[in-house]
């Protein structure tokens, strides 16, 4: 399969002497589930953001969806990040005072496609029939279940959750973890997601792991113990 996302030898740098990412190569395959996780400060929000447009290397190159992206002028990085990446934040970051089908046509209202139908995407979250609900009347696990049906209506190249289920508890977690897993066998999706529990990245394909901003695991998932095993190791 073709890889729909590429770092080559990425670094980041901030000011201060700060070096979040040091030489980081990595491959995401479509259809792959990639958990990102290591020890606070390790470089997984700079991967992360990076990787999706929201930030820029300051030396090696990102190929996202087809193009390179590392030297892309703002307008057209904006349009590119909108048309090609979904985005799956902890706090959801959803409008509440507007209704569940008004936060999922937001993405079209700036510009962006819509590859499905909200009565299709709602549906595939397990949240039928609430376009109309108001999102501030909704629980933490079904507003992030709306913040995934956001992320699938445009039909992205890659979605990047960050700590999706930080905010959940551990069955609702799962729910929403499920659902991710669910658009990669179902519909071909391509996950990559930054979290801090072991259990949440037991769903996912391939492990990846930071330490000091650089990548010392790449491996097929092992179960929630191993990974467990494994975090120590790196933060030791
Ligand atoms: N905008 C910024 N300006 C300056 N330093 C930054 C900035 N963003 C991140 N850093 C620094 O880069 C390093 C990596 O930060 P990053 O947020 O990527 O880590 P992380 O692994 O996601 O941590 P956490 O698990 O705590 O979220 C840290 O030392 C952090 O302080």
């Amino acid at each position: 399969m073709e890889n729909v996302l590429a770092l080559e030898n990425v670094a980041r740098a901030f000011p201060r002497g700060i070096v979040a990412l040091r030489n980081v190569s990595l491959s995401v395959r479509t259809g792959e589930f990639v958990a990102v996780m290591g020890a606070t400060g390790s470089g997984k929000s700079t991967l992360l953001h990076c990787a999706a447009a929201l930030d820029r290397p300051s030396s090696g190159s990102v190929r996202l969806a087809g193009r390179q992206i590392e030297r892309m002028r703002e307008g057209p990085l904006t349009r590119w990040r909108r048309d090609r990446v979904g985005f799956v934040f902890q706090s959801y970051n959803l409008l509440s005072e507007l209704t569940v089908a008004q936060n999922l046509r937001l993405p079209g209202r700036l510009g962006g496609p819509r590859r499905h139908g909200v009565g299709d995407v709602l549906a595939a979250v397990g949240l039928p029939g609430t376009e109309k609900r108001p999102v501030g009347e909704l629980s933490g696990g079904q507003r992030q279940r709306v913040a995934i049906a956001r992320a699938l209506i445009t039909g992205p190249s890659v979605i990047f959750a960050d700590e999706p289920t930080g905010a959940l508890d551990p069955a609702t977690g799962g729910q929403i973890l499920g659902l991710l897993r669910r658009a990669v066998d179902r519909d071909g999706v391509t996950v990559v997601m930054v979290t801090h529990d072991p259990g949440a990245a037991a769903w996912s394909d391939r492990l990846v792991l930071l330490r000091e901003g650089s990548v010392t695991t790449d491996t097929a998932t092992p179960d929630a113990a191993a990974i467990a095993g494994r975090l120590r190791e790196v933060a030791a």
